[in-house]
């Protein structure tokens, strides 16, 4: 409709004829009555919703128990639950775990851990009977001809070195471990190869000792100006046993108790021989078994390595402290910072022994860089900590597209937050088993850095990406209600020693107290987790 000319007043001020007023005053209730219906939808509706976006967007997927995902299935690595036969409890109810024995034997009854593993084809095992007993006759034949021209040159060169003699051996606990592995894990639950390859490794005879490959790969030089892999705070040594069984010995570098300090990056931290002792433990606990078995021992620095090695490299490292110690350090540290030497008392030090796994030669793995790595320099920033849809990127990415891969590095990062490691660089898989394989959980010395301090980032796996194995999940929550149990019976028992709880801390295997309402309760991820109370 056309609008009326407006005409203008004596005063000068615009006016509108009366029937134009009364139309005006219309429109103007209608305007009032559709403002306060959209402000009302403003207030009580849209805003709430666009609040809600805004928090979303602050942390775009902390996981709850509304959104947490638990697969159907237990993926490729971890046979569907179903698929399992599970063994008897040793009450006979198969419900309620018996409440005799140690508190390890307690929870090793639980069904939970009473999975048996599908029968598994040939093709499913890491290495064949025959193709291991070629390589270790081989090997065994190799080292009797080496050791011959090395004594040989030895005389020539006035060299006293302990010469002990390799014991063929097809029973062999190394063989059996070796032999052992599968698709599935390291080791199998209650194989009793296990402790018997801890207590040898403790007490066998030491015929050799040698740089790690990797060690050896550097030639003794390095770049001081690198933060990232000090490598001269690596002062491990490959040691080879009576039986041609080989162990990774990493030396106690600092007190047992001694913790990371302040201003420490985690790169930079010490690498601890109990670190990597307690994580084998934790990740047998855990029934990963990615860990290869690790042992502590006292190993003579004299008669054990500088006698016994056969790598002049290694020999020409060796020195007598002022205190009369014998000590050693790395060839590149030597270069760089030569207060990193380690001494025995005065040959006598302690460190962790883990067992080697099979030779790349016969079973190849493959190296991959951790999508969740994190940054080795002061200031450098990795995508993960500034996507909060980084896993949407993962899980386009090969290999963790498809099967189980992500869900073991989602296992893999509660592992490390249990143990507190942000030194996980990379992962490494048995190449034969492909993008199957589950990742092992080597090298866990930067662990247990910080007994009051949850580091909640190394978690980001799991919060980004809100899913987890059911099977990770069930085990968890047990064990929560384990602790808790076990916290009660001190409680309860009279004069029995209470161990202090810190309030600051939470239990590592704290999935609070929602843990226990059901599988799918996705207590794992609740922000109040944290909050619980914990032994030191
Ligand atoms: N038990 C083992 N059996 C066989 N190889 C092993 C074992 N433990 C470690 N390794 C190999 O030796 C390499 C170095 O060991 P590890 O990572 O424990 O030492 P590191 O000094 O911390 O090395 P990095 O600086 O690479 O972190 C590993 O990447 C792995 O390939
Ligand atoms: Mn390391």
């Amino acid at each position: 409709m056309p609008l009326a000319p407006r005409s203008r007043t004596s005063s000068g001020r615009f006016c509108f004829p009366l029937s134009m007023t009364m139309m005006r005053r219309d429109r103007f209730f209608l305007v009032f009555t559709l403002a306060a219906v959209f402000s009302a939808d403003l207030y009580f509706i849209l805003l709430p919703k666009l609040q809600r976006m805004g928090q979303r967007s602050v942390r775009p997927c902390s996981c709850s128990p509304d959104n947490i995902t638990l697969p159907q299935h237990g993926g490729v690595a971890t046979p569907q639950l179903s698929n399992w036969t599970s063994a008897q409890q040793r009450d006979g109810t198969g419900s309620e775990h018996a409440v005799t024995g140690s508190k390890l034997e307690n929870l090793f009854s639980h069904p939970l851990y009473s999975i048996q593993t599908p029968e598994l084809a040939p093709e499913e095992r890491l290495l064949a009977t025959g193709q291991l007993m070629e390589y270790y006759k081989k090997k065994v034949a190799r080292w009797e001809r080496h050791m011959k021209l090395y004594s040989e040159a030895a005389a020539v060169s006035n060299i006293t070195v302990s010469e002990h003699k390799v014991t063929y051996d097809p029973d062999a606990s190394w063989l059996k471990f070796h032999l052992g592995i599968n698709r599935y894990a390291l080791y199998s639950r209650d194989d009793p190869v296990i402790p018997q390859l801890l207590r040898e490794m403790q007490s066998m005879t030491v015929i050799s000792a040698d740089y790690t490959q990797d060690e050896k790969a550097l030639k003794g030089e390095c770049d001081c100006t690198q933060v990232v892999k000090p490598s001269g705070h690596h002062l491990k040594l490959a040691l080879k046993m009576e039986t041609y069984a080989k162990a990774m010995f990493k030396p106690m570098r600092q007190q047992r108790h001694e913790e990371t300090p302040e201003d420490f990056f985690y790169f930079i931290d010490f690498q601890r021989h109990n670190a990597e002792i307690a994580a084998f433990h934790l990740d047998r606990i855990l029934d990963f078994r990615r860990v290869p078995p690790v042992a502590g021992r006292v190993v003579n620095l004299t008669g054990e390595v500088l006698q016994v090695t056969h790598n002049e490299d290694l020999r020409s490292v060796f020195f007598t402290s002022p205190a009369n110690n014998t000590c050693f350090f790395s060839k590149c540290l030597y270069v760089c910072k030569t207060e990193y030497a380690v001494c025995g008392n005065p040959d006598l030090l302690e460190g962790s022994l883990s067992a080697y796994l099979p030779s790349l030669s016969i079973a190849p793995r493959t190296s991959i860089p951790n999508p969740w790595i994190r940054s080795y320099t002061f200031t450098g920033r990795e995508e993960w900590e500034v996507n909060p849809f980084f896993c949407d990127t993962v899980k386009q990415m090969y290999p963790y597209n498809s099967g189980n891969r992500l869900l073991n590095i989602i296992d893999m990062s509660i592992f490390d937050f249990l143990i507190s490691n942000m030194d996980r660089h990379h992962y490494e898989v048995f190449s034969k088993f492909g993008e199957e394989g589950f990742p092992l959980h080597l090298d866990n010395a930067r662990g247990f850095g910080k007994h009051s301090k949850d580091e909640i980032s190394i978690l980001s796996p799991l919060s980004q990406c809100c899913i987890i194995k059911s099977s990770t999940l069930l085990r968890l929550q047990l064990l929560s209600a384990s602790w808790v149990q076990a916290e009660r019976r001190h409680e309860g028992v009279p004069g029995e020693r209470r161990l202090t709880a810190n309030p600051h801390r939470a239990s590592p295997l704290s999935v609070g107290p929602q843990a226990t309402e059901g599988p799918a309760g996705g207590a794992a991820l609740h922000p109040e987790a944290g909050q619980g109370q914990s032994r030191h």
